[in-house]
């Protein structure tokens, strides 16, 4: 049997994913990496259990009628072949036919985009519990400090990243799932109130300073200042540092709205809290742009005082996400220790404990066959940039061998 007769007869005796699933009516979520839909296995299918599952296709390349992945779905799939934690999205398994690869995951009804959602429209419930804020704070640093002990770094945490599992889930209802939904569409959305932002807009609202400075070094801290971000609009509702204009990501990360955004909301940072600040690649471009006697009055307390936060542990634990030296910011670990996590309400392993799930479900989006994507909407945020292609036959498939983690929790 020559070489594609046998590959076709492999094919016909791998499971299809249509014939296990119900989920092309149910997509969820379109983007850059591919599309994610629910799904639900089908009656006769025996091999998965009843509940709902999240579906991602990824696209793949026909070349010479060679199947090529693309090197973030590459990256995807051994990023998460290795990890395994509860607060961390978990793969269930791979399919593949001649032109497509499935990943499958257990599926979260809800994340932190929508639950904020829900409150800013509220007229009744217009803020989050603070047993809910504090459990959804202590399961993403759980996640984040075993991202960070494998020194992998997230560099794109939000709230739609954020996710929740919902009912249906007896051992894992109110369970966080961090991942990275990567539907970063880039393009220039009318001015929107954030009430109604898009939870797939390119936003600069999470970005460290460092980073808007051109920081050569991705650290730890970057994911630690977007989680003290997350921290803050879940205790007030509202984006920290909320920034009107939607710009198309330019080719610099130096970004002068959201570092002004930034010096309004907490000052302006000064050399003796902030040592290697003149190191900065933009620090020439910061002196020319700003004066800081512009922001003298400005403080992180000054903003939040209408939030009656003061001498809070939940004030004093965002100062410590939200310090402006990379340095000195709080890590992780040190974060789970915090008193903040020890006083009454204590964080839940189901962050809806008590409470009757208020959240919407996610909403189906329409199912056009061939995505008319503008160019710029499949332009890849930054460290995707450099795509490279890897074939289809090289990565082992359909099943996930379980590997160990390469470093225990
Ligand atoms: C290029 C690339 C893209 C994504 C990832 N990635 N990284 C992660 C971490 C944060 C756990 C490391 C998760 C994912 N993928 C992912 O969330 N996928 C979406 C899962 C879809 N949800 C499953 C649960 O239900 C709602 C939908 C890596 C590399």
């Amino acid at each position: 049997m020559i070489g594609r007769e046998f590959i076709a007869e492999l094919e016909n005796k791998r499971e299809k994913v249509e014939n296990l699933f119900n989920f092309e009516k149910f997509k969820v979520g379109s983007g850059t990496y591919g599309q994610v839909f629910q799904a639900f296995p089908k009656t006769k299918n025996k091999l998965f259990p009843k509940k709902s599952y999240a579906l991602k296709l990824i696209e793949c390349i026909d070349h010479k009628q060679n199947m090529i992945l693309s090197m973030s779905a590459c990256r995807e799939i051994a990023l998460l072949r290795e990890l395994k934690h509860e607060n961390l999205i978990q793969l269930n398994r791979i399919f593949t036919d001649q032109r497509k690869v499935w990943l499958l995951f257990d599926y979260c009804e809800h994340d932190i985009w929508q639950i904020l959602t829900y409150h800013r429209k509220s007229e009744t419930d217009k803020f989050p519990s603070k047993g809910l804020v504090k459990s959804l704070m202590f399961q993403m640093f759980q996640g984040i400090s075993y991202l960070h002990n494998n020194w992998i770094l997230h560099r794109d945490l939000k709230p739609a990243n954020i996710l929740v599992v919902g009912e249906g889930s007896k051992i894992e209802r109110g369970r966080v799932k961090i991942g990275d939904m990567g539907f970063a569409r880039l393009f220039n959305s009318p001015l929107k109130t954030f009430v109604d932002i898009d939870p797939v807009v390119v936003t600069f609202w999470y970005r460290a300073p460092e980073l808007l400075l051109d920081t050569k070094h991705y650290t730890k801290a970057i994911d630690i200042w977007a989680i003290g971000c997350i921290f803050a609009e879940l205790l007030s509702t509202k984006p920290l540092f909320y920034n009107e204009e939607e710009k198309l990501e330019t080719s610099t990360p130096y970004n002068r709205e959201q570092l002004h955004k930034i010096f309004t909301t907490m000052g302006f940072p000064k050399i003796e809290e902030w040592h290697n600040l003149k190191a900065m690649p933009c620090y020439e471009r910061l002196t020319k742009d700003f004066a800081s006697a512009a922001y003298e009055k400005r403080s992180l307390a000054a903003t939040l005082s209408k939030y009656k936060l003061q001498n809070t542990s939940e004030f004093r634990l965002l100062e410590k996400f939200l310090t402006m030296d990379p340095t000195k910011r709080i890590t992780a670990e040190e974060a789970l220790k915090d008193s903040y996590f020890y006083e009454e309400p204590l964080p839940n392993a189901d962050a809806f404990y008590g409470m009757k799930i208020p959240y919407p479900p996610r909403k189906y989006l329409p199912n056009e066959e061939n995505n008319n994507r503008t160019q710029h909407q499949q332009q890849l945020p930054p460290r995707q940039q450099q795509q490279q292609n890897i074939p289809l036959q090289q990565i082992p498939l359909p099943g996930i061998v379980k590997q160990e983690p390469r470093i225990q929790p």
